[in-house]
């Protein structure tokens, strides 16, 4: 072949830089060649250009790290040689989602260092078997399945006030849901050593809340929603009306729905009234509400609910507490910033917790010397806040 003048040319340049290349330290290898377009390199580019930006967070993360500071919380507490504590949970129907229920709570009961003793008895005698409960000094806690009398609120009322304060582990008797309701927050004003016992379901939502940080910890304890606007979809007596309240009064404004209509609960202008006020919001409805909340919360117990997505504000903070999916998954997923699907294995351990608030809130056995007031202090500061 012959060699034209310019190809001679190339060929000298190139021999001389092959030279050169003995010198200069050879260019890392890339990462992978242009040409090739394997399916994982199409994903991990659509995925640098569409990143999901929506954090999906389970119910168990949460839970675990409840769980640890219970169990660490309980070995402060109690002395080294203390017995397991037992929680006494009354079931008088046939209500399959309270036994299921009861199944979780015994399971994590047990993995972490209580007793759960599933009694089963009839309606009729239910009351005496509560009334033994509480004059047995082996139960530390009491727990009754609710409902039992279906559209009898009032002999199912009559059962929550047979349960002693002392060991109500879910906040369900009058002195409890009263200090709530007016954001009282210890039982023995002034010294303020005994907290109140909060609805377990509510409470697991706010150390839901906590955990993503949607609680500000740069305000004052007691403020840090101020500045929220939530919207709670349910309004029972159990769940969402309580769930509003609690909120309201750690300062957020607070859109509770249901199938009446919308109510607005807050505390007011710069959050100066010291407990929530509860407003009708006449003619509105959840399609009002949606686009102006940061955290929507679904607990409408029916399959074909569902939150409309669209008018979801972008990047809003969506949970379900309800065992029906509330939202649309993957359309949420599009929309939210964090997604958490279920809240169960949260309550159960806001369950655990409220128990061992429960022991430490238990005068000192009789005989024993009085605790010194800093102790007493130290041991009502063994629980983070809330
Ligand atoms: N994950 C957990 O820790 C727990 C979950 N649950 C679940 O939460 C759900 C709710 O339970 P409850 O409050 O006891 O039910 P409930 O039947 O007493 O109350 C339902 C509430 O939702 C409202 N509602 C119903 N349909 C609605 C709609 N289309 N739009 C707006 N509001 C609507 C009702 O007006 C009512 O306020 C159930 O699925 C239950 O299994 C209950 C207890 C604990
Ligand atoms: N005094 C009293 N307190 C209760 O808390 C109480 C009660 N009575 N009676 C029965 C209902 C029922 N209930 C549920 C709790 C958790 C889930 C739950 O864990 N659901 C799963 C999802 C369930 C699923 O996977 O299908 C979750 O949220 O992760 C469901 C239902 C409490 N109840």
């Amino acid at each position: 072949m012959r060699l034209t003048r310019t190809s001679a040319n190339l060929l000298v340049r190139l021999s001389s830089k092959q030279l050169s290349t003995k010198t200069i330290p050879k260019p890392p290898p890339p990462l992978f060649k242009p040409h090739q377009t394997t399916k994982s390199h199409i994903d991990i580019m659509e995925a640098q250009q569409v990143p999901k930006t929506c954090k999906v967070i389970l119910s168990d993360t949460i839970a675990k790290k409840l769980l640890s500071e219970v169990r660490e919380t309980l070995a402060k507490i109690q002395g080294p040689d203390a017995s397991k504590p037992t929680l006494a949970a009354f079931l008088a129907t046939d209500d399959p989602s309270a036994l299921q229920y009861a199944e979780w709570s015994k399971k994590t009961c047990e993995e972490n260092g209580f007793n759960f003793d599933l009694r089963k008895v009839n309606k009729e005698d239910l009351e005496e078997s509560i009334i033994a409960a509480n004059n047995d000094d082996n139960v530390d806690g009491i727990l009754v399945y609710y409902p039992i009398w279906v559209g009898n609120h009032s002999q199912d009322k009559y059962i929550k006030e047979t349960v002693a304060l002392s060991k109500d582990v879910e906040g369900l008797c009058h002195t409890h849901l009263f200090n709530m309701y007016h954001n009282v927050r210890f039982l023995d004003p002034p010294a303020n050593l005994k907290k109140s016992i909060l609805p377990c379901t509510p409470l697991a939502i706010v150390k839901t809340l906590e955990y993503l940080q949607i609680y500000n910890p740069i305000l004052a304890y007691g403020n840090r929603l101020f500045g929220k606007t939530i919207t709670v979809i349910n309004r029972s007596e159990v769940n969402g009306r309580p769930l509003a309240a609690l909120l309201a009064n750690d300062g957020a404004t607070v859109y509770s729905v249901d199938v009446t209509g919308v109510q607005v609960f807050t505390r007011g202008e710069g959050i100066r009234q010291l407990r929530h006020q509860v407003h009708d919001k006449e003619g509105w409805e959840l399609k009002d509400v949606l686009p102006l909340s940061d955290v929507v919360i679904g607990g409408v117990p029916t399959e074909k609910f569902k939150v409309p997505t669209e008018l979801l504000r972008d990047g809003a903070v969506c949970i379900n507490f309800s065992s029906f999916k509330n939202f649309d998954g993957p359309a949420v997923k599009e929309k939210a910033s964090i997604y958490v699907p279920s809240i169960g294995k949260v309550t159960i351990a806001v369950l655990l917790r409220n128990l061992v608030r429960l022991i430490a809130n238990r005068p000192r056995p009789e005989g024993s010397a009085p605790e010194d007031p800093k102790d007493a202090k130290a041991r009502s500061e063994a629980f983070i806040e809330g």
